[in-house]
C-alpha cells in the first residue's frame, strides 16, 4: 500500500474514531440531562399536584370549619335559612373550587348555595328543599339580591337531607370529617350536576350547644380531573388520584372515573380505566413494595415513563394515592434533535478532515514520491536525473540535498571506476598481449618457439592448400655443436645460436615467413607461398651467411660454425600433413649431416650444396 494510503488510511480511522467518541459521549450526556430534565420536571408536577391537591382538599375543611364557628358564635343561624344562603352565596364566591355549600336542619330541611361543576354557565345557584315547599328540591338562579332568583328546575319530592352520606356521617362521627364520593342528587335538565363530589361535613351546635344542623362544603372531583389535566399537559404525561381501594378520583386523560346515568353511579377502579396506559400503571403500582411514595423509569409500549407516586392522607379522611408518569419522549424528542444536527456537524467535520487529510496526504507524500522515484533512477545508474523538489518539510529536504550529494559522489565514483577500469583492462590486454607474445617466443633466440611453430605451421598448411599454393619448411641444425659447447663453454653456444636466429630474421621478412627456434640447437623456417626451388635458395642464403660470419670453431672442418638445413616442401596436390612436412625435412636434414654437413638437403630432390 501506498504511503499515501496509509497516512488518508490511519488518519482518517482516527478521524472517525473521534468523531464517533465525541457523538457517543454527547448522547449519552443528552440521555442523561433528558433524565435530570425529566427527573425535574416531575418533580415540580408532583409538587404542584401535591399542593394544588392539598389546597383542593382543605377549601372544604376551612370552609366547615369557618361555618362551624361562625354558628357556634351565633353570627350565622341556620334557623334563618335565607341569611345563611347569603352569607353561603358570598363565601363560594370567595372560594372558586368550592360546589356546594349546604346545610341540612334536623328536621332534614335543605339549604344550600352551589356553583354547577358542569356546563358552560357557572354562575351561583340557590337550592333549597324545605317543609313549606313539601321538600321539593328547587334549583334557583340567583338574583341580584343574592336571593332565589328564577326557578331552574324543582323536583326530588320528598329530599330529606338526613338520609345524606354527608349528613350522616357528621351525625356518625360527631365531629367534621369527610364522607365518601358520592353521586349529586340534583335535578337539573341541563345536567350540569351530573358529577360525584367530596367533602367534609360536621354537626352545627348554636350558642346553646343545641344541635341545629349539619354543614357541608363539598367539592367536584370533576373540578380535580380538569385541574390535573391542565398541569399535565405541558408535561405531556398523565397523572391521577386514587383511594385505597384503587377507585379513581381523578384523572388527568379523558377516561372517566365513575360510570353515571340516571339509575345508577358506578366508580371506576384504577385497573378498570378504558385507558390501557392507566391499567399498566395500575399494575406496576401493584407490584411496588412502598406503595407510599417511591420513583422509577418504566417501560410501557415503546415509550418509557418516569413514573412518581405519593400517598396524601386527608386529616380525618381517607389516603389518597396521587400518581403520574411523565414520557421521556417528551424530553428526548429534542435532545434527538440536537443530535441530529450534531450528527451533520459531525458528518461536516468528517467530510472536511477527510479532504484535509487527502491533500495533507499529497502534500507530504509528492516529494517523497519523487525522492523515491530519483532513488529508483539512481539505482538503475540514471545519474544525470535531477528533479526540483521543493518542500518546506526540512528532514523530506535534508533527505533531497543528501541524495543530490550521493547522486554527485556516486556519478564521480563510478567514473573514476570506469576510468579504472579502462586503464586496467589496457593494461591487462596489453599484458596478455606481451604473455601470449612471451608464450610464443623463445627466449634465447627471441624467435618463435616450438609451439607457435606448430601454429603457424597448422595455419599455413590450411591456408596453401585453400589457395593451392606451395609451402616449404626449412629445418637447421648447428654442426659440432656439442663439440663446440664443450671447448668454448654454454654461454659462448648460446652467442652462437643468437647469431644464427639474428640470420634467419634477416631471411624472413616476409609477413608470411616465420624463423623459429624448433629445441635444442635445432631451427626452423616457415615460407609459406615459398616453392622448393626458391625454398632451397632461401636455405642457401641462410647457410651461406652463416659461414660468412666466421664463428671460430676450432673442432669444425671449416673452422667456422656452420649448419646443415633439411627442406622439404608441399606442392598443389600433396596430401601430406604438417608433421610429415616436418619428418619430410628432418629427413633432409639428417640426410645433410649425414653427408658431410653445412649443407643444404632436400628429400624430395637431393640437392646438396655448401
Ligand atoms: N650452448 C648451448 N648448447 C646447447 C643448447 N641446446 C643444445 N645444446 C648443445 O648442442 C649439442 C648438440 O650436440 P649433438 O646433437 O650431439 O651434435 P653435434 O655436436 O652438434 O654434432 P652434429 O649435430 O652431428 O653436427 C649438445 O652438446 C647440447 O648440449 C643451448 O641452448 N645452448
Amino acid at each position: 500500500m501506498t504511503l499515501k494510503r496509509y497516512i488518508i488510511l490511519l488518519l482518517g480511522s482516527g478521524l472517525l474514531l473521534l468523531v464517533a467518541i465525541q457523538w457517543w459521549l454527547t448522547y449519552q450526556a443528552a440521555e442523561a440531562m433528558s433524565l435530570r430534565l425529566q427527573t425535574r420536571l416531575a418533580e415540580e408536577v408532583s409538587s404542584q399536584v401535591n399542593d394544588k391537591v392539598r389546597q383542593f382538599f382543605d377549601v372544604p375543611r376551612q370552609v366547615v370549619s369557618l361555618n362551624v364557628a361562625q354558628v357556634r358564635q351565633g353570627v350565622i343561624d341556620p334557623r334563618d335559612p335565607e341569611a345563611l344562603v347569603r352569607n353561603f352565596l358570598l363565601q363560594l364566591e370567595q372560594q372558586p373550587l368550592l360546589t356546594f355549600l349546604s346545610t341540612g336542619t334536623p328536621e332534614g330541611e335543605y339549604f344550600a348555595a352551589s356553583r354547577p361543576p358542569l356546563g358552560e354557565d357557572r354562575s351561583l345557584r340557590i337550592l333549597q328543599a324545605s317543609i313549606a315547599n313539601h321538600r321539593v328540591m328547587s334549583l334557583y338562579r340567583v338574583d341580584e339580591r343574592n336571593r332565589p332568583g328564577q326557578l331552574i328546575d324543582a323536583g326530588n319530592d320528598n329530599y330529606d337531607a338526613r338520609l345524606r352520606p354527608w349528613f350522616v356521617t357528621a351525625q356518625m362521627m360527631g365531629r367534621m370529617s369527610w364522607y365518601p364520593v358520592y353521586r349529586y342528587a340534583i335535578n337539573d335538565p341541563a345536567d350540569d350536576y351530573s358529577a360525584m363530589g367530596l367533602g367534609m361535613s360536621a354537626p352545627l351546635y348554636g350558642a346553646d350547644d343545641q344541635f341545629v344542623g349539619v354543614i357541608t362544603a363539598d367539592v367536584s372531583i370533576v373540578q380535580l380531573s380538569r385541574w390535573l389535566a391542565e398541569v399535565m399537559e405541558r408535561s405531556g404525561g398523565v397523572a391521577f388520584i386514587t383511594e385505597p381501594d384503587g377507585k379513581l378520583l381523578a384523572n388527568s386523560t379523558p377516561d372517566p372515573v365513575y360510570f353515571l346515568s340516571r339509575d345508577e353511579t358506578r366508580r371506576i377502579s384504577l385497573w378498570e380505566s378504558d385507558s390501557p396506559l392507566l391499567r399498566e400503571l395500575g399494575e406496576l403500582l401493584e407490584r411496588q413494595a412502598d406503595p407510599e411514595q417511591g420513583r422509577i423509569l418504566h417501560q410501557i409500549g415503546n415509550e418509557r415513563y418516569l413514573v412518581d407516586w405519593v400517598s396524601y392522607s386527608l386529616r380525618d379522611g381517607p389516603t389518597l394515592r396521587i400518581v403520574q408518569a411523565i414520557p421521556q419522549s417528551q424530553f428526548m424528542a429534542p435532545m434527538l434533535d440536537l443530535l441530529r444536527q450534531l450528527l451533520l456537524v459531525a458528518a461536516g467535520i468528517l467530510l472536511l478532515g477527510m479532504i484535509l487529510i487527502t491533500l495533507i496526504s499529497i502534500w507530504v507524500t509528492r516529494p517523497l514520491v519523487a525522492l523515491s522515484r530519483w532513488a529508483s533512477r539512481l539505482g538503475r545508474g540514471d545519474w544525470t536525473y535531477r528533479p526540483d523538489i521543493r518542500t518546506p518539510v526540512q528532514e523530506v529536504s535534508r533527505l533531497s540535498q543528501a541524495l543530490g550529494q550521493m547522486a554527485h559522489h556516486m556519478e564521480r565514483q563510478t567514473q573514476d571506476l570506469e576510468r579504472l577500469v579502462a586503464t586496467r583492462t589496457r593494461e591487462l590486454e596489453q599484458a596478455n598481449q606481451e604473455l601470449s607474445r612471451l608464450s610464443r617466443t623463445d627466449a634465447l633466440t627471441g624467435l618463435a618457439n616450438r609451439r607457435s611453430l606448430d601454429e603457424v605451421l597448422a595455419r599455413e598448411w590450411g591456408r596453401t592448400r585453400r589457395f593451392a599454393q606451395p609451402l616449404s619448411l626449412l629445418m637447421l641444425d648447428i654442426d659440432w655443436f656439442k663439440a663446440y659447447n664443450d671447448q668454448h663453454g654454454h654461454p659462448a653456444g648460446d652467442h652462437c645460436m643468437q647469431v644464427l636466429a639474428d640470420v634467419l630474421r634477416q631471411h624472413t621478412q616476409r609477413a608470411t615467413d616465420l624463423a623459429a627456434r624448433y629445441g635444442g640447437e635445432e631451427f626452423a623456417v616457415v615460407c609459406s607461398g615459398l616453392d622448393h626451388a626458391r625454398a632451397l635458395g632461401l636455405a642457401e642464403e641462410i647457410r651461406g651467411m652463416l659461414e660468412q660470419r666466421a664463428l671460430p670453431h676450432e673442432s669444425s672442418p671449416l673452422g667456422v660454425i656452420t649448419v646443415s638445413i633439411g627442406v622439404a616442401t608441399l606442392n598443389m596436390g600433396d596430401t601430406r600433413s604438417p608433421g610429415q612436412l616436418i619428418e619430410a625435412a628432418d629427413l633432409a636434414l639428417y640426410r645433410a649431416k649425414a653427408s658431410g654437413r653445412n649443407r643444404v638437403v632436400s628429400v624430395e630432390n637431393t640437392h646438396v650444396a655448401h
